[in-house]
Formats: structure tokens, sequence, C-alpha cells
């Protein structure tokens, strides 16, 4: 089974390249201001404008967004994919793949059993999962803290759609990860940077190769 990868929080063009030239299959940008990897819609657009056409696809990642900012980063960043990763509700997913015409990917934050529950309430409103580590109480993050959650929590869940580890992946975890949990995919962003909001292209490149086992 080929393994699925999306490289998250992406800024610059040399790092861009190096997701391109690894082989990843989705990339992110992160439309959340208070995060050290946000991007502006005019950035992602240039990003995005070098992808090759089959190259990975461009993902957004927003938390709890108005429809107006959604909307606001479309005109400038054509996304293929807008990762939901916030306290959107069922509804309120629905509502934002209804309007904007666009798959959607929602980020359930993992440390029970009865946490993956949730998943069934979003099933028939969403394209894919995204299952990542709950954020530390209080911090100014709901993502992207390096930190891992309880990968056999994931083993042998009949999950209804397609789905990605995340939470504190990094090039020398991934591989065990990948075979704890039984994941399709996985996601990462701070196991691929150099310093926070900085990411490297050698890690990048090491992460994705030991992702698909190459
Ligand atoms: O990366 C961010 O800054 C971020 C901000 C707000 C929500 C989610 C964010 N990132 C996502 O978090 C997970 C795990 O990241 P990490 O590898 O543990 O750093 C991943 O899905 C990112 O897409």
């Amino acid at each position: 089974m080929t393994v699925s990868v999306k490289i998250c929080g992406l800024r610059d063009e040399a790092s861009l390249d190096a997701v391109v030239a690894a082989g990843a299959d989705f990339v992110g940008f992160v439309f959340f201001p208070p995060s050290p990897r946000a991007v502006t819609p005019d950035q992602a657009g240039a990003l995005i404008a070098r992808l090759p056409a089959a190259g990975p696809v461009p993902v957004g990642l927003f938390v709890d967004a108005s429809d107006e900012t959604i909307a606001a980063v479309l005109a400038a960043a054509p996304l293929r994919l807008l990762q939901l990763h916030g306290k959107e509700t069922p509804e309120r997913v629905a509502a934002i793949r209804a309007r904007f015409g666009i798959p959607v990917m929602k980020a359930l934050g993992i440390a029970t059993e009865e946490d993956l529950r949730a998943a069934a309430a979003f099933a028939p409103v969403v394209d894919r999962f995204l299952f990542d580590a709950k954020p530390p109480p209080g911090g100014p993050l709901p993502g992207g803290n390096a930190q891992p959650f309880e990968w056999r929590l994931m083993a042998r869940q009949a999950i209804p759609r397609p789905w990605l580890l995340a939470g504190g992946l990094t090039p020398g975890n991934v591989a065990e990860a990948i075979r704890t949990a039984g994941a399709p995919g996985v996601d990462v962003s701070s196991g691929v940077e150099r310093s926070r909001g900085v990411k490297d292209p050698a890690l990048i490149r090491a992460f994705v190769a030991a992702a698909k086992g190459r």
C-alpha cells in the first residue's frame, strides 16, 4: 500500500520545490494568523503557481474561519482541499463544502478512543479525516505543536473515509507510526522544520522517503 504524504506549512520556494521533488501527495498552506507558518492569500497563490499539474494537491488550513475569509483566500489561491482544524461542527463543515464546492478534510484531536467516535457525525459531510494530537490546554495553536498521540488508538479502527495521521511525526518515527496506526496517510509540519516555522528541504526529503518506504 502506498502511503499518502502531506507536508504542511510551506512558506518558501525552496521548500516547496523539495516537496514536489520528493513526491509528496499534498502540500499545505496555513491561513491562521497566530501560526508561525501563516501565509497571505497572495503568497500562497504565488507558491501554488509553481506546482506542476501532476504535483501535490494544494491544501488550505483554516481554523474556525468565516465564509468571507475562505472566499478571500480562494480568490488568490486555487486550493483543491480545505483542511478545517478548529471546532467546526458537522453542520459548519457541510455548509463550507456546499458553498465552495471543494473537498473538505476535518481535523479531529485525539487523546482517547472516545474522541474517535466523533468521526461518525462528520463522515457524511467530509471527504477525508485528519487525526492529530489534542493541543496543550491554553496553547495558541490547535495543531502544529509537534505533539504525538497514542498511535495504537487508530489500529483496527474502521474509519469511514480516507485519513491522515498527524502530530509529532518526524523522519525518524514516521515509519513506526504508520505501522502502529495502520495509517493510509500522514501529515507533518514541525518535524520537517529547522526552527519553528522554517522548513528544511533535507528533512522534507527524508520524511517523504521514510513514509513511502524508499
Ligand atoms: O502548523 C500549524 O501552525 C497549525 C496551526 C493551526 C492548526 C494546525 C496546524 N498544523 C497542523 O497540525 C498538524 C500536526 O502538526 P505537527 O507535525 O505536529 O507540527 C498537522 O496536521 C498540521 O497540518
